[in-house]
This record gives C-alpha cells, structure tokens and sequence, in this order.
C-alpha cells in the first residue's frame, strides 16, 4: 500500500479538474456551430491557457510527478486517464475475474456519422483486456489484437465493456472482451480477441528500464 500526501492528492484531483475542463473543450469544440469569429477568438485564448501549462513540461522519460507505474495509477492514460483529453474516460472495476468498464462517448470519436470509429473501440478493447491481463497477474503487451465490429457504436449512449483472460500458456496471456450498451448488455457489438506477450526480464530491462530508473532512482532536479 502506497501512502499518499495531501500535495499528491491535491495535485491528483486539480489534474482531473483540468482532464474535465479539457474534455469539455474538445466536445464542445467538435460539437460547435459558432459564428466563425468566434472559432477565431476562442483558438487564441486557448493558445494563452495552454502557454503557462508548456512552460514546464516532461520528457516521454519522465513519468508523470502525480502518476504512480508501481501502484498503477496513470492519469494521463488515453483511455481511463482522468487527466486526458482523449479519455472518455472509461471506469474500469473488477467483478470477481471480468473487468467491467463504462463510458460514453462523445461527438469527438465519431467515425460514421453519429457511431464511434472502430479504431476508438480497438483502443477500448485493448485497455480493457490489459487491464484484465494485468490484474490476473500476469502482465504483458499487446502482441496481437482482432476485433470484430458486429454492429456500429453509438455515440451519447452508455456503454459496457468487458474484459477477461480466457488463457495462460507460459508467456502468452489470450484475453477476450466485448462491448455493449449499457441497457442492452447481452447484445454485443464489439468484441475482440487478444494475445498479451510477458516480457522477458531483458526486454523489460530495454523498454521501461530508463523511465523506471529515472523515476525511482535519480533524484529529481526540483
Ligand atoms: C496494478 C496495475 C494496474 C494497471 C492496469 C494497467 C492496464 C494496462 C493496460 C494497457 C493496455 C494497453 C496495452 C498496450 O497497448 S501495449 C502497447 C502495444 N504493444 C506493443 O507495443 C508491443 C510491441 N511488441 C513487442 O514489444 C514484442 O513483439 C513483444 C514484447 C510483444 C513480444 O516480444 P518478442 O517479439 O521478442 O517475442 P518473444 O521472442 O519474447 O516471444 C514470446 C512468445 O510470444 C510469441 N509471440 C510474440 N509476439 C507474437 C505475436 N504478435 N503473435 C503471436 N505470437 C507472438 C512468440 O512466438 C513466443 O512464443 P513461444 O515461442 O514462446 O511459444
């Protein structure tokens, strides 16, 4: 159990504020039918909000100061982050071994019109089975992923995915999941099939060796 500090925590919510604020802005920014002046005028202040926000800034060796890669805890995640414009967010739990998940999703991931595009639900997929890979105790990384579209995703609707390992022989982890409507769960219109490879010790040592050392062995310039 890691503890937690009231600055971490502090920092942790102002993060989903702002995640919130962002999100926001990218659904309405999608969704608008404002006069053109106002499309202009509301681009330079966004420029002047973000510039304070660039004046400190991490590399992709940095992790995050708020996240967490031991706990997990990863809040610019594309998927679940509660500090990523991209993010629907998905919530994900776990009920006994199936990961449960639920969003919805906005005018922002749209591909045919008015329905999600399918490399929006791929990405789901994927979080939804790592999450259930993870949590099984054996992590891995995608090695492969096949989804199978059986009908279009709607958008403004609540959704239910899911998530769960289906086999584990040595270090290939196969995990399935599906995605539905909330209030018609059985009626699956996504559903995808992956394989998660475990990292040998190496390989691990190669991709995330740098991050992990700078992150919990160097001290940081403050
Ligand atoms: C508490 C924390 C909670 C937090 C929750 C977090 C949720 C996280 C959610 C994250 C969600 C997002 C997750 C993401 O987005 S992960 C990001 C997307 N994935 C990647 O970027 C992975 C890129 N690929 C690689 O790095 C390597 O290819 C990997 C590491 C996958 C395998 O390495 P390598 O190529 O060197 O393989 P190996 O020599 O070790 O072979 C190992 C075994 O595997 C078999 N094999 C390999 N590849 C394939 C394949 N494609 N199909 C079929 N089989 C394959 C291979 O034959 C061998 O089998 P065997 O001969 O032993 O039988």
């Amino acid at each position: 159990m890691h503890a937690v500090d009231d600055g971490l925590l502090r920092r942790r919510e102002a993060i989903g504020e702002l995640g919130d604020a962002l999100r926001l802005l990218v659904e309405n920014a999608t969704a608008t039918e404002a006069p053109t002046e106002e499309l202009l005028r509301a681009a330079e202040r966004i420029r002047q909000a973000a510039a304070p926000l660039g004046e400190r800034v991490r590399t992709r060796f940095d992790s995050a100061t708020a996240d967490d890669l031991i706990a997990g805890v990863r809040l610019y995640n594309p998927v679940t982050g509660a500090g990523s414009a991209l993010a629907p967010p998905v919530e994900i739990h776990r009920e006994g071994t199936v990961a449960i998940g639920t969003c919805t999703l906005g005018l922002a991931f749209e591909g045919p019109p008015s329905y999600a595009h399918g490399g929006v639900s791929a990405m789901l997929l994927d979080q939804m089975l790592g999450y259930a890979v993870t949590h099984s105790g054996n992590p891995g990384m995608t090695g492969r992923l096949e989804t199978t579209y059986r009908r279009p995703v709607p958008l403004h609707t609540p959704l239910r995915l899911t998530g769960e390992v289906v086999g584990v022989e040595n270090r290939r982890v196969t995990a399935t999941g599906t995605i539905a409507c909330a209030d018609e769960p059985g009626r699956v219109l996504v559903e995808a099939t992956g394989l998660f490879i475990a990292l040998r010790a190496e390989q691990a040592q190669r991709l995330f060796g740098p991050v992990l050392s700078r992150r919990y062995q160097e001290p940081r310039a403050g």
